[in-house]
């Protein structure tokens, strides 16, 4: 469609209603705005003059408010800016959308914050009607009037000495009247503006003023930043609730961006988004941002300021352009450094930010090979010889052993030599990780210790003994024939571990459901025992080791002397007593049997010794 008609072009026509309606339902979140909007366009003002004079002019360039209350009804803002005269006025504060701050100012455009042409109409979300006075050097001042009904008036002030400078004043509506109340007013402006560079006063309304300005700590870089870690630790504390664990630099070069990460001192619950503060020149933008970093930091709560991203029109977001995409891989390395310098420097900082974090850098190492080439030698995990990181299990031996369930590490963690331990893989990611180590560290292999082949591997005693093993485990097989349970006798180190439970998975998931069934209502135990037909049946086909198995092990000492015993009841309750405590030590959940199994046979046992 073209917007030509002939040869004559003509201008749009603007309801400015509607613009402003426009602004206050979709643009901007709520008038509370309007004092950013005018703070800024007080700052862009001085900047401007500040460019013109040069860095060697006299006087303070400061921006002060008088805020309204209950017996003053106005509202204003004064700055020692540039000023306007009544052609700029005319042209700029009357036409939406016309914004020649680069034009006007002769600046780059990056020194301004202001670009649309917008901002002062955000007025009108809290009054009906906006005042301008203002006096550029060496002309009269003038005074234009605005009002939200679409018309203006501009008048040129001859008679009137006025310093060079701006000064808006608005009658805020009865609704809004609190938003330009002095509370809100200071609060605002602080949350807005405290770290803008230019002085910010607001009245007190005893004829002095509060200064809203605080120096942004949080981007100060070198030297100076060492000095002033107590601030910024403070500014941490504030911010995240707690003491951070650690504040890392933050610097963007190509977007002149700087700031702090604070690291969480705890693990932030999973539905937390990630919320980082954005400024533009000292102004925030953007109190939640979520793209700043990158999404795998979501142990950083960052704090900055920029001059080279770009906020959208409402000033409350960045937008989503290359300047951003750089800046947040920029910011990123900084904090893949901070990891690796504290893998170097200061092992036990890095030890304490990963126990705190271990559960979401796992998550991380896991689907992200990026990350897990750099990360993963600092995380740890359970092994038979205790935790350790992956660095040192890694540095043990290039064998990697590991479980698949919780379970079955502890059925085999009590025979598992020191100098080779298996990796707990039963907690979550812990078997991902350890599956992908071949990837990471050169000549690495994996293996997944199976239940039934360590039961092969066992030693089988000596032939000379075979007669009297044999006979072990038939007369045990038999007492614990009820129990569903069969015997194996073999040769293992420690010698002190009389027997070891070990079922594989089918197993264990049978015990459960009996468990479960124990305490479950009909309609489910149809349900179980459905899925236990099917899981059987597969379980048949894959398992070796249909059935759960006690090992005894035929160097223990107890092991020996009741294969020699003749002593039908101490065998069979020792056997029985043999049979929890193996369970106990793989940490299985002993049910009803197996506790009535439990005093049985201890009472037996000490009825038979006071009998003899
Ligand atoms: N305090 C002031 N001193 C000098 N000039 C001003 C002042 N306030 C506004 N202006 C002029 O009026 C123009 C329009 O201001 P307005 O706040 O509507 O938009 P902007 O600041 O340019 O852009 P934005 O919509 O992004 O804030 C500005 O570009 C500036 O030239």
């Amino acid at each position: 469609m073209s917007n030509t008609v002939g040869a004559q072009s003509r201008p749009f026509q603007v309801d400015l209603h509607g613009v402003v309606d426009l602004l206050s339902r979709h643009i901007y979140s709520g008038p509370q705005v309007y004092l950013r909007e005018l703070i800024q366009n007080g700052r862009d003002a001085i900047v401007a003059r500040r460019g013109a004079e040069g860095p060697d002019a006299a006087g303070r360039r400061e921006i002060r408010i008088f805020p309204a209350g209950p017996d003053n009804p106005e509202f204003r803002i004064d700055d020692d800016g540039v000023g306007l005269n009544a052609d700029e006025m005319t042209e700029l504060l009357a036409t939406v959308g016309r914004s020649s701050k680069r034009d006007l100012f002769d600046l780059p455009r990056q020194d301004l914050l202001g670009q649309f042409g917008i901002g002062l109409l955000s007025c009108f979300m809290v009054a009906d009607e906006i005042t301008v006075v203002s006096r550029k050097e060496g002309e009269s001042a003038v005074r234009w009037v605005g009002s939200a009904s679409g018309t203006f008036t501009v008048e040129v002030l001859d008679a009137v000495d006025l310093p060079v400078g701006t000064s808006v004043k608005l009658r805020p509506r009865a609704d809004d009247a609190e938003l330009c109340h002095r509370t809100q007013v200071t609060e605002l402006a602080t949350r807005y503006a405290r770290y803008l560079p230019v002085p910010i006063l607001v009245a007190d309304g005893t004829g002095g003023f509060d200064t809203i300005n605080r120096p942004p700590v949080f981007a100060v870089a070198g030297e100076e930043r060492a000095g002033r870690r107590s601030e910024l630790m403070e500014l941490g504390t504030a911010l995240l609730g707690a003491r951070p664990l650690d504040a890392v630099e933050l610097s963007s070069p190509a977007t002149g961006t700087r700031g702090t990460a604070f690291i969480l001192p705890f693990a932030p619950p999973p539905s937390a988004r990630a919320a980082h503060a954005v400024h533009v020149g000292g102004m925030l933008v953007e109190e939640r941002c979520q793209d700043l970093l990158p999404e795998w930091a979501f142990f950083a709560r960052a704090v900055v300021d920029s001059t080279g991203l770009k906020p959208t029109a409402s000033r409350e977001s960045l937008v989503a352009d290359e300047s951003l995409e750089a800046t947040r891989e920029e910011l990123g390395a900084a904090l893949r450094a901070w990891i690796m310098r504290m893998g170097t420097g200061s092992p036990d900082k890095l030890a304490a930010f990963v126990a705190v974090h271990h559960l979401g850098l796992k998550s991380l190492v896991a689907h992200d090979d990026d990350l897990a080439s750099f990360l993963t030698r600092w995380l740890s995990v359970e092994t038979t010889a205790g935790r350790m990181t992956i660095e040192e299990l890694v540095a043990r031996g290039k064998n990697i052993r590991y479980t698949d369930s919780l379970e079955e590490f502890r059925q085999i963690a009590a025979i598992v030599p020191a100098e080779s331990p298996v990796v707990n893989g039963g907690y979550v990611y812990d078997s991902e990780i350890i599956r992908r180590l071949p990837f990471l560290f050169e000549g690495t292999t994996v293996e997944k210790v199976e239940l039934a082949s360590l039961l092969d591997s066992l030693a089988v005693p000596a032939l000379a003994e075979r007669a009297a093993v044999a006979a072990f485990e038939q007369r045990a097989g038999a007492v614990l024939a009820g129990l569903d349970m069969q015997v194996s006798v073999r040769s293992f180190a420690p010698a002190d571990v009389s027997a070891l439970y070990l079922a594989d998975d089918s197993v264990l998931r049978g015990m459960h459901r009996n468990a479960a069934r124990r305490v479950s209502n009909t309609l489910w135990n149809s349900v179980l025992a459905k899925a236990e037909k099917s899981m059987d049946a597969a379980a048949e086909l894959n398992s070796q080791l249909a059935r759960a198995t006690l090992c005894a092990n035929w160097d223990n000492p107890l092991v020996r002397t009741l294969a020699q015993s003749s002593d039908e009841a101490v065998f069979n309750r020792t056997i029985k007593l043999l049979y929890v405590q193996s369970m106990l030590a793989a940490h299985l959940p002993l049910g009803p049997a197996q506790r009535s199994l439990l005093t049985e046979s201890l009472g037996d046992l000490v009825q038979l010794s006071l009998n003899h």
